[in-house]
Formats: C-alpha cells, structure tokens, sequence
C-alpha cells in the first residue's frame, strides 16, 4: 500500500492477486480487455497503474506522455521485460525478446541494412512489387468471368510472407516451394497453441520441474522456428566456402547476405560478439515471426472494414485512378505524397487493426518522473497503444471506422503509434508500411471487392487475450477492373 501511493493512480489492488479481479470485472464488462483500458483511463486519466498480481504496471494512453517518456527519456526504458522462458531459450540472442549490449547491437543493424534495402537501390519495393504481380497473376489465372473468390487472410499470409522470406533469405514462396511456408506457418501456430501467459510469468525452473513436457515444448518449438528459417543461411555460408555463391560486399542480395558480409568484417578484427550463426538465426526467427502476423493480420482487418464500407473503397479508388492515368501504371512510394485519402485509410485500418490488445512491457533502468510522480528504478512501464488508438479524447467515436477524421485532422495521424514508439518500437516499421501501401494502393487498382455470401465481422475475434485478431473466416470475391 505503501508503493501504491508513491505510482500514478489505479484502482486499488488487493494483496498478492493485485487488480486481477476489477481487470477480469472490467473486461467483462466493457466486453474486452481493450474498452477495459478506456474505463481506467477515462476514471485514472492517462497515465494509470494495474497491479498484474504483485507487479504494479503503469500504461500511458496519450501520445504526448508516451513521447515525453519513451522518445526523450527513451534511453532509460531500452529493456523489455522478458519472460523468464524466452530469455533461457534465446540464450540472450534475436531482437524481440532480448535485452543489453547483443540485441542493440542487432537492432542498429538490422535498420541500417532494412534502410539501405529502402533507399538507393529500393530493393524493397521491388521485391513487394514482384511479389504483388505474381500474387495476382495466380489469382487471375483462377478467375472465372474475370472473378475470384478467396479466403482473404490466407491470400494475405502467403503474400506477406513470401515477401518477408525474400527480403530475409531472397526467396520468394512460388508453387514448388510454397510447403516450406506452410511448415514455418505449421511451427509458429504449433507454438502458439499451446503457450499461455502462464508459461510466460512462471520461472523457468519451477516449469522444468513441474511441467517439463510444456518447458520442452516451449523450447523445441522455439529452437525448431529458429532452426528452419537459418538453414537457408547455413546453406549460404557452404556455399560461400565452397566457391558456388559470392557475397558481393557492394551488392548484397538480402539480409543473410548483409549479415554474413558484416560478420567476416567484424571476425576478421576481433569485433563484436553479437555476429554469430546462431545470433543470425535468432534474428532471423524474429523478423519472420514479428513481421508475418502482424502484416498479414492488419491487412485481413483492412479488407474487412472496406467490404464493409464501398464508399471508402470508391474514394480511394478514384484517387488512385487520377495519379496512375487511369491504371494505366502500378502505384509506387512515389506517389505516396498525393494519395491522401488511401494515407488517411490506411491509417485509419491500423488504428482499428491496433494488433497488441496489450504492447510489450519496458523496466526503466533508473528512477523517473512521469506526470509528477516519482518512480523507482525497476518500474514496470508501457505505450499501452491499443487504449491509445481508442482514447475517445482524440479520436471522436473511436468505434467508428472514418478515415476522413485524418483528412479533416491532418496533425491527428501523428497521434497513432500501431509500431509502438522508443527504442524498442518496431524495426519492420518501414517494411510494413512499403507493404501496406503498396498491397493495398495496388489491389484496389487492380480489383473491385464484394463480401462472398456474408459480410466479414469488423469485431475483435479474441477481445480477452493480447493480441487482437480480426475474423478469418470471411470470403472476398475480388472482381478484376
Ligand atoms: C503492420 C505491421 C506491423 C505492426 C503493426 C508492428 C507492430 C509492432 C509493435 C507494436 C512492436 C512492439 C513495440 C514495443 O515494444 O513498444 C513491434 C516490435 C517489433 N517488430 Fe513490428 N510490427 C509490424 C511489422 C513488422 C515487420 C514487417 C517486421 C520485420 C520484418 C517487424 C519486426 C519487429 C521486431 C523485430 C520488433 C522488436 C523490436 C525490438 O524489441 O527492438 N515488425 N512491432
């Protein structure tokens, strides 16, 4: 109680189960864990604490009190809290779910390498580009009177990961390839089936003894992740040994390329320990699985709000019709400076789409003020963005999907954080909105789109759990123009 006091306010927590009990009520009654946010935060203000059992946990809910923290105070909350489980599996490596010197090591590299793919040489709408083209020449390929129907959120996960893999390993997953994707999607689902919150707040050793057969799952399923996508890499340094592939230090293809070119450097003058095939592979099974569901989920929710709203879909089209000469060529980045509408669309899909119910967790390294109160070194603090991206303070009927709220608001688009914010905000950032952009721009190009037999749910499918997902079940007939 005496803590309590001292932390910005919250309802008050019983001993030892803390506010799991108004959370659980909250929930429930607001009918998910996100308008349970906006309840606290329209009793606490914006910045309230939760107590997650003994763990008091502060969420901020603004855009101006999460910059003033995470951007310029940003060097004091690096560290993620991890789950005692990930940190024995990873063994300190990759970028999610690591903390110190290795993960900023790989940061820092991983945006440099994703920045020069972007810039100059623009591998990366290339390979997006390429990746559209074939994705719909499939498509059309099976169209009947010009009409294809589809299960939308598959089409989007192939699509998305076949991009990620050749961007990471320089493959694409075509026809004779395409089980090796269904595998990697095989292992992460296998993962995530059976890995509860409950295996993420318990100690390591008290899973190995009570439940050994989960901490083994845990860990098989995470090393086999890591395993597939490096053996590519693997593969690569044989090849390179072997005289059958050149790395090109000007020139690299993809990010195995840029790390293993990186990692002769850095072994060759006794640099950094982070360069290790066993980092890469780590920093691999990140990217992969950071990048896949996070994209291909917020473009089935994308899809689903514009079948449900045609006149959304007709204004961006008309935008799109007038900058590209009638379709008479695909839409690029450079176009993104006048395509207003689909900017402010898009943004609106990400806010609705706003995929962590509940964003990673961040322990300041000393002690702070926020808001006047001052804390301790060891806080447990977080951007909580899905109760940002329905603060009904900055976005007026938040339930409603209304893209013109940017166009009559231009400065409200900066109010939106879908990519978290600070030093451990996503480093796919740039990726993800080159492919958003780009698939949807294109798409809506290429096709018109109607519902198949029912209306896809706009609604939340798991409002209870962290991660929100959007209905899978819907069919889109996309309909060539
Ligand atoms: C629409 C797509 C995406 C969304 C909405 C998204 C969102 C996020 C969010 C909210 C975080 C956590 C931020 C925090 O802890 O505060 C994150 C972290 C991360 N994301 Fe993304 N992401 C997307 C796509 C991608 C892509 C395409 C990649 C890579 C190919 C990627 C790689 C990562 C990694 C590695 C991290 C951990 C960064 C760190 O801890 O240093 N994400 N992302």
């Amino acid at each position: 109680y005496q803590k309590s006091r001292k932390l910005p306010p919250g309802p008050i927590a019983f001993p030892l189960i803390g506010n799991i009990p108004q959370l659980v009520y909250q929930a429930w009654r607001n009918k998910g864990i996100v308008p349970a946010f906006e309840h606290f935060r329209k009793t606490y203000g914006n910045v309230f604490t939760i107590w997650m059992g003994p763990f008091p946990h502060i969420s901020i809910a603004d855009y101006e009190t999460n910059h003033e923290v995470f951007v310029k105070n940003g060097n004091r909350y690096k560290q993620r809290f991890l789950a005692p489980i990930f940190e024995e599996c990873n063994e300190g490596h990759g970028l999610v779910f690591a903390n110190g010197e290795i993960w900023a090591e790989m940061r820092r590299f991983t945006m440099l390498t994703f920045r020069n793919m972007g810039v100059g040489r623009d591998i990366m709408q290339e390979r997006v580009l390429e990746e559209i083209d074939a994705r719909c020449d499939e498509l059309d390929a099976t169209a009947v009177n010009g009409q294809t129907v589809i299960q939308h959120s598959e089409f989007f996960e192939l699509m998305v990961g076949s991009m990620i893999n050749s961007l990471l390993v320089g493959k694409r997953f075509e026809a004779h390839n395409q089980p090796e994707f269904f595998h990697i999607r095989h292992l992460l689902d296998k993962l995530n089936e059976f890995f509860t919150i409950f295996d993420m707040i318990v100690p390591v050793w008290f899973l190995k003894k009570f439940f050994p057969k989960r901490y083994e799952a845990t860990r098989d399923g995470m090393n086999a992740i890591a395993d597939y996508v490096g053996k590519v890499a693997e593969q690569r340094v044989k090849d390179v040994k072997s005289g059958k592939y050149i790395l090109d230090e000007e020139n690299p293809k993809d990010f195995v390329d840029a790390f293993l070119i990186k990692m002769e450097q850095e072994n060759k003058n006794g640099g950094h320990p982070a360069y290790t095939m066993k980092s890469l592979k780590f920093v691999l099974s990140d990217l992969w699985s950071a990048g896949h569901d996070t994209t291909a989920t917020t473009l089935t929710s994308g899809f689903n709000q514009l079948v449900n709203h045609p006149e959304v879909v007709r204004k961006i089209r008309n935008e799109l019709m007038r900058i590209t000469d009638n379709g008479s060529r695909r839409l690029t980045l450079q176009d993104r400076t006048e395509t207003h509408y689909l900017n402010a669309t898009i943004a609106e899909i990400q806010r609705h789409a706003s995929i962590l119910n509940v964003n990673f967790w961040k322990v300041s390294d000393s002690p702070t003020t926020i808001n006047g109160y001052q804390l301790d070194s060891g806080e447990i603090l977080t951007a909580q963005v899905s109760a940002i991206h329905v603060n009904e303070d900055i976005f007026k009927d938040a339930g409603k999907f209304d893209p013109e709220r940017f166009i009559e608001n231009e400065k409200l688009i900066h109010q939106i954080i879908p990519f978290g914010i600070g030093k451990r905000s996503c480093v796919g950032e740039n990726i993800a909105r080159t492919n958003l952009y780009l698939m949807l721009g294109n798409l809506l190009l290429r096709y018109d789109i109607q519902p198949h037999e029912k209306l896809p749910s706009t609604a939340d499918q798991l409002p209870f759990s962290s991660a929100k997902i959007p209905d899978k079940s819907a069919k889109i007939q996309f309909i060539k123009l």
